[in-house]
C-alpha cells in the first residue's frame, strides 16, 4: 500500500511517499514560502536532493506541484497517481472530537474547519491541505491524524485551568495539547530501545523545535503536556511566549494602544526568542552567538533550557518519578549543548549522569547518559510521518472510520 502524508503548515507542506508493505520512503520534501516571495519546493528521492523554484500563490498549486513531481520522468517514483491509496494528514487541533485518527469525510472535514478559532496558525492550513487532496487525488482514502489525540487520555486535574467550570461546559475551554503525534512515538520507540514494556515506564519526552512542548507519559499514555487550550502555552519557543501572567494581556494593550487579538499574535509571532534577542528565532543562529560570546543570545538560550528543565521537574513530580528523558525535534535532535546544560546544571538532583563524549552527536537515536545514571537520558529522532502513514494504513486496510 503507498500512502502519501501531507503535514500542512501555515506557508509550507512537508511531504513523504512511503510504501507501507515495508515502511521504505519513496519521496519526500517541503514546499515552502507559499505566497510569498522565492517559493520553492526541496524534494528528494534516494537520498538526492532537487530544488525547484516557482511561483507558489497556494496550497493547492503547491499540491500539484509535489503530484506532478512524483509522476514526472526525471525526478518521479511512480508511473500514476492512481498508485497513491491513501492520504495521511497532520491536523492539529482535533478538539475533544477526535481522541484518535479518524477516515475524512464531509462531516470530519467540517468538525476540523470549524476547530480553526482553536489554531488560527495550523488548522486553516490543515483544511486546505485536505480540501486540495481530496480534489486532486478523488480515489484516494484520506486519514487524519491529530496533534491533540494522544493527550486526551489527561486526566480533569492536568486539563482542567482553575477558572469559572463554565467557561468548560461552555466553550470547552481546557488543556489539549500538541505534537501528541511526536510524543506518541518517541515514547513508543523509548520503551522498544529500553527493551520495557510501555506500560511499565515512566518518560518525559521533551519535543523542542521552533514549536515546543514537554509531556509526561506514564504507562503509555499522557497525562500532561506543557502546550494548553492552543499551542502558545508552556516553554519559550522560537517566536512564541510560552507561560506568562495573563495580566501582561491587559497592561500591554492599553499601554500600546493595540487589541487583545493583535497582542496575541505579537505573543504566538514575535516573542519568544525572537521577542528576546530582537533578531533571532532559530536557535542555530543563537546557539553559534552564544558560543562566541553575545550577551543577548546567551540569555535567550538560558531562558529555552530553564523552561525545558522547569517543565521536567514538575513533571517528574507529577508522575512520582522518572525513568526515562527523551530529547526530540530540531533542537533536541540537534544541539548536545542543550542536552548538556540541561542535565548538568538542573538534573543533577535526579540522579541523571550525562556522558558528555557519548552526547556529541546530532540526529541519531542514542542512549546519553552514563551506565550509573539514575534516570536514562536519551535522544530519539521523532517521526510524525511515519506515525500518520501507519495510523492511515491501519485505518484504510480494517476499513475502519476510526482508531480504537
Ligand atoms: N544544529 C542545530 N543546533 C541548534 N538548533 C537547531 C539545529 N538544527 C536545527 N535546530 C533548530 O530546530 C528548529 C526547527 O525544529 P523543528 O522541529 O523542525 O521545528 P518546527 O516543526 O516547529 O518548525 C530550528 O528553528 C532550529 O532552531
Ligand atoms: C503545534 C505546533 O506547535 O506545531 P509546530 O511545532 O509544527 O509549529
Ligand atoms: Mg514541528
Amino acid at each position: 500500500m503507498k500512502v502519501l502524508v501531507i503535514n500542512s503548515g501555515s506557508s509550507s507542506i512537508k511531504y513523504q511517499l512511503l510504501n507501507m508493505d515495508n515502511e521504505n520512503v519513496l519521496a519526500k520534501g517541503l514546499v515552502e514560502r507559499i505566497g510569498i516571495d522565492g517559493s520553492r519546493i526541496v524534494h528528494k528521492v534516494n537520498g538526492e536532493k532537487n530544488i525547484i523554484e516557482d511561483n507558489i500563490p497556494d496550497h493547492e498549486k503547491g499540491l500539484k506541484m509535489v503530484l506532478d513531481l512524483l509522476v514526472s520522468s526525471d525526478h518521479g517514483v511512480l508511473e500514476s497517481l492512481e498508485e497513491i491509496d491513501a492520504v495521511g494528514h497532520r491536523v492539529v487541533h482535533g478538539g475533544e472530537r477526535f481522541a484518535s485518527s479518524v477516515r475524512i469525510n464531509k462531516e470530519v472535514l467540517d468538525t476540523i474547519e470549524l476547530m480553526s478559532f482553536l489554531a488560527p496558525l495550523h488548522n486553516p492550513a490543515n483544511v486546505m491541505g485536505i480540501k486540495a487532496s481530496m480534489e486532486l487525488l478523488p480515489n484516494a482514502e484520506q486519514v487524519g491524524v491529530f496533534d491533540t489525540s494522544f493527550h486526551q487520555t489527561m486526566p480533569q486535574t492536568s486539563y482542567l485551568y482553575a477558572i469559572p467550570y463554565e467557561y468548560y461546559e461552555k466553550y470547552k475551554v481546557r488543556r489539549y495539547g500538541f505534537h501528541g503525534t511526536s510524543h506518541r512515538y518517541v515514547a513508543k520507540r523509548t520503551a522498544e530501545v529500553l527493551g520495557k514494556k510501555p506500560e511499565d515506564l515512566k518518560i518525559i519526552t521533551c519535543h523542542i523545535g521552533n514549536g515546543a512542548s514537554v509531556a509526561a507519559v506514564k504507562n503509555g499514555k499522557s497525562i500532561d503536556t506543557s502546550m494548553g487550550f492552543t499551542p502558545l502555552e508552556g516553554l519559550a519557543m522560537g517566536t512564541r511566549s510560552g507561560d506568562l501572567d495573563p495580566a501582561i494581556i491587559e497592561f500591554i494593550c492599553k499601554e500600546e494602544n493595540i487589541t487583545p487579538k493583535e497582542m496575541l499574535n505579537i505573543l504566538n509571532k514575535k516573542s519568544g526568542m525572537l521577542g528576546v534577542t530582537k533578531k533571532y528565532s532559530d536557535m542555530r543562529d543563537i546557539e553559534d552567538n552564544a558560543i562566541e560570546g553575545e550577551k543577548v543570545s546567551r540569555m535567550a538560550f538560558d531562558i529555552y533550557e530553564y523552561r525545558i528543565a522547569k517543565y521536567i521537574g514538575a513533571y517528574a513530580a507529577a508522575m512520582n518519578g522518572v525513568d526515562a528523558i527523551v530529547f526530540t525535534a530540531g533542537v533536541g535532535e540537534n544541539s548536545p549543548i542543550m542536552r548538556e546544560e540541561i542535565a548538568e546544571r538542573y538534573l543533577g538532583y535526579l540522579g541523571v549522569k550525562i556522558d558528555k563524549e557519548v552526547n556529541d552527536f546530532k540526529g541519531k537515536e542514542k542512549i546519553i547518559s552514563t551506565d550509573d545514571s539514575k534516570v536514562k537520558l536519551m535522544v530519539v529522532p521523532t517521526n510524525e510521518e511515519l506515525m500518520i502513514a501507519r495510523d492511515t494504513k491501519e485505518i484504510v486496510e480494517n476499513n475502519l472510520n476510526e482508531l480504537k
